[in-house]
């Protein structure tokens, strides 16, 4: 139903509604509450903490009146009391306060307690006359909506609570009865209306539990529905494992770890069934991924089908090609490169080869993905850095072979709890270890008054025989007092600390032409160059063992996880290495955020504390993930609820219960939800 017709909404109304996304007396069923009031627990005032949020019934004692502060805001001060106490109730730029209380009159002060000096305040309180009334009227906890500045809080409520008079008119109960009795879950009707209006703390708690339930449990069953209906219906080219993976171990210049071989064995498992293997790679920086997709594209080209890799920059497809090419080098199979600057005549030849099954195994950038690029029996799919890619682009990669095998690997560490929402369609390898001889890589965070000191220490290094990278933000015209560009940090490298000898160092940054950019990266994989500067382009999975000091500039600018995957540039090899990071960062957060890199090298520790200063939201877009976005649960708090969600989910899918009765309407919630993710997946 039309927000419109709601009684007491309107057309104007429902402008105001449709901008703060409610369309429907459904949306505004679904719009819940950012907060709440609690005017339950009335305080006194002797009892106050400081930066608490409390509740007061008091006596005005004095009205101070209004004068202005140091920062020129007009401060209004009323004084208030109760039989324990007195506190000053306090508002910026609203002198018309003053006249809003009489002495001696009982209101209700609800708000943030500061305790300044000896005086305690209560800032900018809403406040109430009629107190008892409402106290009365079971509305001690009111909600606290997301507003735009032409709704209020209590034209909000008011229609709120018209819709939800017609919530059994539009919202249906979608668990099945057993379910909630067994869960101890509130039935729906009673979940919203106390998520909007609670008739007790207690009774919100559930509300809030029974919601973010069905919210994580459809989509751990949406996940595990959709997993199974691709895993059960299509049939894959199974691959046989080959009887030359042994001389293929024999030949690698090192022997795989523990946690490599796990996941080999996981990955050659899965690809001799007839279904589609669809597993994940997760492992920290430098772990050693690549030639886990090696030995997999060898064993699908041994077994005479094709495998194809894709990776997200030009740099790294061009690295991949060369790494997979030397590792696979002697056993005879015909393996290319096609990015954005292969030459037409080139491309023409690569698609007529991989068209027609003589080329065996191709690693590209976005160029794979062109609808010209076809395949002889394309059976394995390596996609590198999953995140780059959105679903359908993968997906359309993946639609060039009959079901493929498809493997995506990730350095990206994720959280177990977020891999387990995000991936909850996909199995999952974790390498947990580093490659022998590997030293732990030494941070620092230094101001820039240390630059000279840091640089030559570079000149130290390079003197011994290995290379840095100095990494520097993008910088803005305008911006240029406080930041140092590349250009800058070239030069002063150059003149100041190598004496102006320009053949040491060299300069890498997103504006050059692919050409040239992999030009200056191959002198300095070869070691002609010693110093790369540049802006981030090395970011990703660049692979130079031998360089051992990462310096950032402006470190401040880079997000933590940025910062773990620019270290993860060095210390590739057995040789020390060291990140250091330059920054004049003043504010808080940004310091928080270099001290935790000095104190811990661990990935997946990294990238908890990322998500706990940015929240979830920013780092990954659900709907990249062909995800439905969550309204109320949280993942990285709800882990409890999400454990509990995704067994039940499990169990439900495996023995088949989703397709009783009872469970119609979930199956029908998640065949709309994950329509996008379904529809990649079938390649409609
Ligand atoms: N088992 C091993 N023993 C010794 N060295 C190894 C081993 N496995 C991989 N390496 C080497 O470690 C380096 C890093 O490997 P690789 O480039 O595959 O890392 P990665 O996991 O892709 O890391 P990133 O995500 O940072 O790109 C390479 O030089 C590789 O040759």
């Amino acid at each position: 139903m039309d927000i419109r017709y709601l009684k007491g909404v309107g057309e104007k109304n429902a402008h105001y509604l449709n901008l703060l996304g409610i369309k429907t007396v459904e949306d505004a069923i679904y719009y819940f509450p950012r907060d709440y009031e609690d005017r339950q627990s009335i305080k006194k005032i002797k009892d106050l903490k400081d930066g608490e949020i409390a509740t007061l019934i008091v006596e005005v004692a004095l009205i101070n009146g209004t004068k202005k502060t140091q920062s020129g805001k007009r401060l209004t001060s009323v004084v208030f009391k109760d039989d324990t106490g007195y506190i000053t109730g306090i508002w910026f730029n609203q002198p018309y306060m003053k006249k809003t209380f009489k002495v001696g009159e009982k209101v209700l002060l609800y708000g943030k307690i500061n305790r300044r000096y000896a005086e305690l305040q209560i800032v900018d309180p809403k406040y109430e006359k009629n107190y008892q009334e409402s106290l009365e009227v079971g509305e001690n906890i009111l909600p606290l909506y997301p507003l735009n500045k032409y709704m209020t809080q209590k034209n909000l409520r008011k229609i709120i609570k018209n819709a939800l008079d017609k919530k059994e008119d539009v919202v249906q109960e979608i668990l099945p009865q057993k379910l909630l009795r067994d869960y101890k879950l509130l039935d729906i009707y009673t979940a919203i209306e106390n998520i909007h209006f609670p008739e007790s703390k207690y009774m919100l708690d559930k509300s809030i539990y029974r919601l973010k339930f069905e919210e994580l449990f459809i989509l751990q069953l949406g996940l595990q529905y959709f997993k199974k209906s691709i895993s059960s219906d299509l049939t894959a080219y199974p691959i046989q494992l080959s009887d030359k993976l042994k001389d293929l171990k024999e030949a690698l210049p090192f022997e795989l770890t523990n946690a490599q071989s796990r996941a080999v064995r996981e990955i050659l498992l899965d690809m001799k069934k007839n279904k589609p293997m669809n597993r994940l790679v997760q492992g920290d920086v430098g772990s050693g991924k690549t030639v886990i997709a090696a030995i997999a594209m060898f064993n699908c080209a041994m077994a005479g089908y094709q495998a194809a890799m894709l990776a997200p920059t030009e740099i790294l497809a061009e690295q991949h090609y060369h790494s997979v090419k030397s590792l696979l080098d002697r056993f005879g199979l015909n393996i290319e490169l096609i990015t954005g600057s292969t030459s037409k005549k080139q491309k023409e030849k690569i698609l007529e080869a991989l068209l027609n099954g003589e080329i065996d195994i191709i690693i590209g950038t976005h160029a794979l993905l062109q609808e010209n690029v076809e395949f002889k029996n394309l059976a394995l799919v390596v996609t590198d850095e999953q995140h780059r890619f959105g679903v359908r682009q993968r997906s359309s990669l993946i639609s060039k072979g009959h079901n493929p095998h498809v493997l995506v690997m990730t350095a990206t560490p994720i959280p177990r709890t977020l891999a387990l929402f995000l991936y909850g369609d996909m199995d999952i390898s974790i390498i947990n270890e580093l490659p022998k001889g590997r030293q732990k890589i030494d941070t620092y965070f230094v101001r820039s008054t240390m630059r000279e000191r840091v640089y030559n220490f570079i000149k130290k290094e390079v003197e011994e025989g290995k290379q840095a990278y100095i990494v520097c933000p993008l910088v803005e015209e305008s911006e240029k007092i406080e930041a140092i560009s590349a250009e800058e940090a070239y030069e002063y490298l150059v003149n100041n600390i190598f004496n102006g000898n320009t053949n040491m160092a060299a300069i890498l940054h997103g504006k050059m032409s692919n050409e040239e950019k992999e030009f200056i990266m191959q002198n300095y994989k070869d070691g002609k160059i010693k110093v790369l500067v540049s802006t981030t382009v090395v970011e990703v999975g660049v692979n130079v063992p031998n360089a051992t000091v990462m310096v950032v500039e402006n470190a401040e600018r880079f997000g933590l996880a940025q910062l773990h995957q620019l270290r993860g540039r060095v210390g590739r090899g057995n040789l020390k290495s060291y990140c250091i990071l330059i920054s004049d960062a003043t504010n808080k957060e940004s310091i928080e955020r270099l001290n935790i890199m000095t104190k811990t090298n661990d990935g997946f520790v990294i990238s908890e504390k990322d998500l706990e200063l940015r929240g979830t939201g920013e780092l990954f877009g659900l709907r990249q993930h062909g995800l439905p976005d969550l309204k109320i649960a949280d993942i990285l708090k709800d882990i409890e609820i999400l454990k509990t969600t995704k067994d039940l989910a499990k169990k439900i899918i495996e023995e088949n219960i989703i397709d009783n009765e009872e469970f119609i309407p979930l199956k029908n919630k998640i065949n709309f939800l994950f329509k996008e993710k379904i529809d990649t997946a079938t390649f409609n």
